[in-house]
């Protein structure tokens, strides 16, 4: 998805396109093959780690890793979509250490049922969409990595439930005051392991 972007260094100069691995230019055909990598990378084995800020980077960094040589690392500069302004880039890191400080020890999350799960891991979601710390990817990261909780805790990731326009309508909600419709998707996709 393209952003409101103030002059980006990443961009080939005069153009919104980012500079890929791939040299590719033309935006729609970036967006073609980005998400076929995407996809392919998806569908490995993910990249272990503690459920933290760093592995994080690590995930964007092992799903975008096809494509642009920053995957992995915090954007520089300030983004925005529709009327949503991102975290200022020279916030990232606190407020991301911040947000993993709230989700707190990722093995407590099995002590919780599906809508106590879904309320703390909603609230934790939106507070990383609001930080958005990549300069493209955050939509699939966010919710490669709620699959990861979800599993982590117990529950079966059910992403045939994954409607695209539910999740960003859900996202943009939560970005302006409402956690309760990304909690409800949450809930829905989420069903306990037997
Ligand atoms: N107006 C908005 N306000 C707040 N959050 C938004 C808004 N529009 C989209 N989002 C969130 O931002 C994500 C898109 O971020 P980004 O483009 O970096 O991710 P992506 O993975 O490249 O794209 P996508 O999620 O569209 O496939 C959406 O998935 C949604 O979670």
């Amino acid at each position: 998805m393209v952003y409101a972007a103030e002059f980006d260094p990443l961009c080939y100069p005069g153009t919104t396109v980012l500079i890929n691995l791939l040299d590719i230019r033309d935006q729609a055909e970036l967006d073609e093959v980005e998400l076929a990598l995407f996809l392919t990378r998806a569908d490995e084995p993910l990249p272990a780690g503690e459920l933290d800020y760093r592995h994080y980077l690590g995930l964007h960094r092992h799903l975008f890793q096809d494509v642009y040589g920053w995957a992995g690392q915090a954007r520089t500069i300030r983004i925005g979509k529709a009327s949503s302004w991102f975290c200022y880039p020279e916030h990232i890191a606190s407020e991301m250490a911040r947000v993993f400080r709230e989700l707190g020890n990722p093995d407590r999350l099995a002590d919780l049922d599906g809508g106590g799960f879904a309320k703390h891991v909603a609230h934790i979601v939106a507070e990383i969409n609001a930080v958005h710390p990549f300069r493209e990817g955050n939509g699939r990261t966010q919710l490669t990595f709620l699959a990861m909780l979800a599993e982590h805790a117990g529950f079966t990731f059910n992403a045939d439930m994954l409607d695209r326009d539910r999740v960003i309508q859900a996202m943009i909600d939560s970005f302006v005051g409402s956690e309760a419709p990304l909690e409800a998707l949450i809930e829905d996709i989420i069903r306990q392991s037997s």
